[in-house]
């Protein structure tokens, strides 16, 4: 069955005027918030803290990025999984790198240096002043979901221990011939929440609750905000992490910048989101070895082709 049309996902303005934090209209916001991910799991949402020259020159920098030599792209390894330079050959078009931390000059600046040993400037302001207006976003969503379910009190600790992760994602366009429809595995994130943003070229899909694949359609000032399975598992299974997937078509690559955050928090629901109509229904872990937990599988699996791969 054909995909059908991202009419359906709900757009949330969480910045609009008359939304001052506090007032009845931010409150009503962090409602349309939390149905938003309760029900689809995602939410489109504009942000114009980045403008549309930052975003040319964060998509420009990564094309830079990707025509590095694969000698220099993976020198970008990890401890953590995925947080490393990936290409997986079940997914031929698609290839990714990792900034840890990249809201910190550090993190972006030691990123930089690796890629570029005679430094790469536009690259590295670009980067970072990117990254950290997205984590705004990403605490403005967790604010508005915390007050939401009344669990506010929360929220500062959840934020101080969060970590980010900022992959750089291309799809290159396929060969004549060559299967453009999986460029990425369906899969649900690991991560608390996601935000994502694409240079305006077509791929991602989302699966509805009632087993839909809908198309999200690219847009410049519309960032898109998924919830992981840590919020899930958070939320004592209220929000919902949609399974989603990419698949490229057309003659133009896609890039995508995706900001992961982490909790660093054992993730636990709060006890007011648990009573007799909601038991507990996660046992409490930590997000980072849940990351590993399905990680392994797959560098078992193809441990192999990993060993081997130069390219
Ligand atoms: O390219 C995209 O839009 C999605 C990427 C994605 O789902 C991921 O990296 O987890
Ligand atoms: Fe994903």
């Amino acid at each position: 069955m054909n995909p059908q049309s991202a009419a359906e996902l709900p757009v949330v303005d969480l910045f609009d005027e008359n939304c001052k934090p506090g007032s009845a209209a931010w409150v009503s916001k962090c409602n349309d918030v939390r149905q938003a991910l309760e029900e689809y799991g995602c939410f489109l949402t504009p942000y114009h803290p980045v403008s549309s020259q930052l975003q040319d020159q964060v998509f420009n920098s990564m094309q830079q990025l990707f025509d590095l030599p694969v000698e220099n792209k993976v020198k970008n390894t990890s401890e953590k999984p995925y947080f490393g330079y990936f290409k997986h050959p079940s997914i031929p078009l698609s290839e990714s790198l990792g900034i840890d931390n990249p809201t910190t000059l550090d993190g972006t600046q030691s990123f930089t240096h690796l890629m570029w040993p005679n430094g790469n400037q536009r690259f590295c302001e670009s980067v970072h002043s990117y990254a950290k207006l997205v984590s705004q976003l990403d605490r403005a969503v967790k604010e508005m979901v915390f007050e939401s379910y009344g669990v506010g009190k929360y929220y500062d600790s959840h934020m101080d221990s969060t970590t980010y992760l900022l992959r750089l994602i291309k799809y290159r366009v396929a060969d004549e011939g060559e299967d453009a429809e999986n460029s990425g595995f369906p899969h649900t994130d690991k991560s608390f929440l996601t935000i994502l943003h694409d240079n305006q070229v077509a791929g991602l899909q989302t699966k509805t609750k009632d087993g839909r694949w809908i198309c999200v359609e690219p847009s410049g000032s519309m960032f898109i905000v998924m919830a992981g399975d840590a919020f899930l598992a958070w939320s004592n299974g209220r929000v919902h992490s949609a399974t989603h997937r990419v698949a490229t078509e057309g003659n133009k690559a896609r890039y995508c910048v995706a900001l992961f955050s982490f909790s660093g928090e054992t993730i636990k629901a709060p006890v007011e989101l648990i009573d007799e109509d909601h038991p507990l229904k996660f046992k409490p872990f930590e997000n980072m070895d849940l990351l590993r937990l399905y990680s392994l599988d797959d560098l078992q699996k193809y441990s192999d082709v990993f060993n081997g791969m130069t390219e």
